[in-house]
């Protein structure tokens, strides 16, 4: 195995052996606390363009499964990880995570100080960082800046025939989860790029909309908001993620970034009604500023303990909800799939909603 370094824009270096992909990658690097579910974590496309520092120290353990998987391919920059195992144990084991990160065409690097390099993080905050084979004094400066939702956007409108509710699923990177959750609730699920006019979906006359989860600074999107907001007017809404995000920028918010994100799977989260704390998956770098929330306008459902971000909204008058954690996990705790559920059956009970005059 060829040795490899991470260098950070910080100038911090860390050493270990590469695997995957034989390339150099420039990535932001992020950290997940997760303690399983490697394959779901970067095959979700919310990490593209991001290095993935794995804090739980033995990854490839059980495999790679030919279920798991969140998108059609990894979308990610890289991965970090302690100890790789290549003698994955587990019955539905059809791969070896390197190999997977290999055929995907994503370097790695293995054999890493994760501990001492999340420290890092957390008090740098989230840097880029430059994984390659050699050691770099800086990293390089002619990387263009990518638009992610673009290339993990679907290119072309996908059907799924199903008996229920008509949803149509704007995609701006979603997790195959959020599909099933939808799937497994009766709906028909029409998936449709992200930049979809308001008016193309208004002809497939939905009976509820989905804004998906998706990589990158949700502001990227500007051009998209008033969109969305037209969308969200005319059906009963959910935003999940990059489509809480968005939902609250539509409508007048301002969004900022974490120092270092929330990503995991054991993330906190009252829900402000009923004073009860939901256990939930997270992946975002960015939150909505609690001061841009027009309480006219939004209510906030839910807050993280730890730090009290934002993690819901909930429109006054029409049926818009949004929330900053995943609801469909994989990986992490199912605590909330019932937001999923309710929006499903929600959908149900409005029939011909007559919306407030806004
Ligand atoms: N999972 C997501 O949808 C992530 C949203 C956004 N890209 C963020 O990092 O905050």
């Amino acid at each position: 195995m060829k040795q490899g370094y991470l260098t950070l824009e910080t100038g911090e270096v860390f050493e270990g052996v590469l695997i995957g992909a034989e390339k150099d990658s420039l990535g932001e690097v992020v950290f997940n606390t997760s303690m399983t579910g490697y394959q779901e974590i970067i095959t979700d496309p919310s990490y593209a363009g991001q290095i993935i520092t794995f804090c739980y120290p033995i990854i490839g353990n059980y495999g790679i499964n030919a279920i798991d998987d969140e998108s059609i391919s990894p979308a990610l920059s890289g991965v970090i990880i302690g100890d790789l195992c290549e003698t994955p144990s587990h019955y539905q084991s059809i791969n070896k995570f390197s190999e997977k990160l290999k055929q995907a065409g994503v370097p790695g690097i293995a054999g890493v100080d994760t501990r001492l390099l999340v420290k890092t993080i957390r008090s740098r905050g989230t840097v880029k960082g430059y994984l390659s084979h050699t050691k770099k004094a800086n990293l390089p400066t002619t990387a263009k800046q990518e638009f992610w939702v673009e290339k993990v956007s679907t290119k072309k409108t996908q059907f799924f025939k199903n008996n229920g509710h008509h949803v149509v699923l704007i995609d701006f990177g979603y997790k195959k989860s959020i599909l099933n959750a939808l799937l497994e609730e009766g709906c028909a699920v029409t998936i449709v790029p992200y930049n979809t006019p308001f008016e193309k979906i208004k002809v497939m006359n939905p009976d509820g909309v989905l804004l998906s989860n998706g990589p990158g600074d949700p502001m990227e999107l500007k051009k998209w908001f008033p969109e969305i907001k037209k969308v969200s007017q005319q059906f009963p809404t959910l935003g999940i993620c990059l489509g809480h995000q968005l939902i609250a920028l539509a409508y007048g918010a301002k969004t900022e970034k974490l120092a270092y994100g929330h990503r995991g799977g054991n993330h906190p989260v009252k829900e402000l009604t009923t004073g009860k704390v939901k256990i939930t998956a997270q992946n975002h770098g960015y939150v909505v500023v609690d001061e841009s929330i027009d309480e006219s306008v939004f209510a906030v459902t839910y807050r993280n303990v730890n730090d009290q971000s934002i993690e819901g909204l909930k429109h006054q008058s029409n049926p818009i909800q949004t929330v900053q954690f995943h609801p469909e996990a994989h990986p992490g705790p199912s605590d909330t799939e019932y937001i999923l559920k309710d929006f499903v059956k929600q959908l149900a009970s409005l029939g011909e909603t007559v919306y407030a005059a806004r």
